[in-house]
């Protein structure tokens, strides 16, 4: 074991995100890295940790998971989430799901307890059910920001990929164990005015994340379309596995989603020692790091602040 275990770290998105929304966006990734951090603290597993981040943050109205999800074509909630062990490579993930309000919860009964991968639409609901999820009214998934901006980019001149580039908030959370298990897990409401039934990169393995414990674990944030074609989360660990650094290789994705396809995204990537990297070429990325106690966090790039935790 090294001394920079335990490690978690999260993202609310990448994009651009407006100043009378980014304290909200830091204040929650802040909060939420501190939950993740206190069950690796006390032995819990890199599993639980990514989870229960997760949740936290799809709670959180400021972000685009869970409560607070853009809206697709016709101004309702679908979303998609997954995790991964990198112990064992098992994971599960669901898709274009409503009226759950924790879809990274669904996605690990998916992985705990089918022998599926991922389960979409009416039948992850069907399968909410079977296991006692309760589900929600669409109306507690909408917030009223959520709902302007769908009205606005309902407009024949809007552009829905530059605007959600401008205000994204997927989440997401990697982590590192006290035994060294790396994990992920990734939640969102997919991209603004979506087409009904448009599934994105997050519940896609190796796109929206991928966890390995002989690589490391990524969670992916971005373009899904651009994201899904260059199997970011994966492409990042295959660099890692030709022994770049977690630094170097989230540099080595992003690029190559830029440089390809004009994409732009952000991650958040772990190796099994514990480096760690929050890492994005769009405008900004909320981020934030638990390790040795103390909390690292930022918004725009370059920026790197650090805190004690007590
Ligand atoms: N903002 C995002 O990260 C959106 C997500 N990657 C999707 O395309 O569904």
């Amino acid at each position: 074991m090294t001394d920079l275990l335990p490690v978690v770290v999260v993202h609310g998105g990448a994009g651009f995100i407006p100043k009378e929304r980014s304290q909200l966006s830091i204040s929650g990734v802040c909060a939420a890295v501190q939950t993740g951090y206190a069950i690796l603290k006390g032995g819990g597993s890199s599993m639980d940790a990514v989870v229960e981040t997760v949740i936290q943050l799809e709670n959180n109205p400021a972000f685009n998971a869970g409560c607070g999800s853009v809206l697709n074509v016709k101004g309702e909630v679908e979303m998609d989430a997954i995790v991964m062990d990198g112990k064992t490579l098992a994971s599960g993930a669901v898709s274009a799901v409503r009226n759950i309000a924790n879809p990274i919860q669904l996605a690990r009964l998916v992985m705990d307890k089918t022998s599926h991968a991922c389960l979409t639409a009416e039948g992850a609901n069907q399968f909410a059910r079977s296991m006692g999820i309760e589900e929600v009214p669409q109306e507690s998934l909408i917030t009223e920001y959520s709902r302007m901006r769908w009205r606005k980019n309902l407009a024949p001149d809007a552009n829905p990929v530059e605007s959600q580039m401008g205000k994204a908030g997927t989440v997401g959370a990697v982590a590192v164990d006290l035994e060294g298990n790396v994990a992920c897990a990734t939640s969102t409401g997919g991209m603004l005015n979506k087409m009904e039934g448009r599934v994105g990169d997050t519940p896609i393995i190796g796109s929206g994340g991928y966890a390995d414990n002989q690589s490391g674990a990524v969670s992916t944030t971005g373009h899904g379309e651009t994201i899904m074609k260059i199997t970011l989360a994966r492409l990042i660990l295959f660099h890692m596995e030709q022994g770049r650094s977690v630094e170097d290789a989230s540099d080595l994705g992003l690029a190559c989603m830029q440089s390809r396809l004009g994409g732009l995204g952000g991650v958040v990537t772990v190796d099994p020692q514990g480096h760690w990297a929050a890492h994005f070429s769009s405008k900004q990325m909320s981020w934030a790091a638990a390790q040795r106690d103390i909390m690292h966090y930022g918004l725009y790039t370059g920026e790197h602040f650090t805190q004690s935790i007590n």
